[in-house]
């Protein structure tokens, strides 16, 4: 599989709590490539929680500082790389991302409401409803998410585990293998 893949990197795209990170880690393993969180590159090199920055500099700072780290992060290859939730709204991001292939984790609203429910480290979620503002993000994110490589469908009984092996099956169906010259 990492020689199909020759390097190129894995952008893991999706909803906040639908399992980037979490996903990531695994397939990195799994593909003999290193694993980055743009989230923690961010608050790494901010020495700030990403609360913090949102605090500080909004959500319009934050944006800015999320493009220049996945600038920085698609020069390198092998890597799988875990994105923030947004990264898919700053049109000069997509052409970022399609330095790679792009994997939507495409989880059903309830579900991501159970996972972040008792969540305090999504700043865009500290709000009076926040199902109705994952609600709203989703809607207006669902047109981007769609336009990435894969789309790996996710359910509540699937495990990180599981979710990595559908991934890595799937990978194949979206790659060009390089033609043999014997
Ligand atoms: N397949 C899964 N099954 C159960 N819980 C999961 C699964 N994937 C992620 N989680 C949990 O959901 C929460 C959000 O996961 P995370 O990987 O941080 O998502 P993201 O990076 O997409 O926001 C975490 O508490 C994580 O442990
Ligand atoms: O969806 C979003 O706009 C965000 C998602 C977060 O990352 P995760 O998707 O890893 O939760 C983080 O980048 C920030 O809180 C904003
Ligand atoms: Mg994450």
């Amino acid at each position: 599989m990492s020689s199909l893949l020759q390097g190129v990197n894995l952008y893991l795209i999706g909803m906040m709590g639908a399992g980037k990170t979490t996903v990531g880690h695994l397939l990195a393993k799994q593909l003999g490539y290193a694993f980055v969180d743009t989230d923690d590159i961010i608050a790494q090199a901010a020495k700030k929680s990403i609360n913090e920055i949102f605090a500080e500099a909004g959500e319009v700072g934050f944006r800015q500082i999320e493009s220049d780290v996945l600038a920085q992060v698609c020069a390198h290859t092998k890597l799988t790389v875990a994105t923030g939730g947004g990264i898919v709204l700053q049109r000069e991001n997509w052409g970022y991302l399609h330095h790679g292939l792009i994997v939507w984790l495409d989880v059903p609203i309830d579900l991501l409401y159970e996972r972040l429910a008792e969540d305090t480290t999504r700043p865009l979620l500290q709000d009076i409803d926040p199902k109705g503002k994952l609600r709203s993000l989703l809607e207006q994110r669902t047109p981007l998410y769609k336009q990435a490589d894969l789309r790996i469908p996710v359910n509540a009984t699937e495990t990180p585990e599981q979710i990595a092996d559908k991934i890595m099956q799937a990978i194949p169906s979206v790659l060009k293998p390089t033609t043999v010259n014997s």
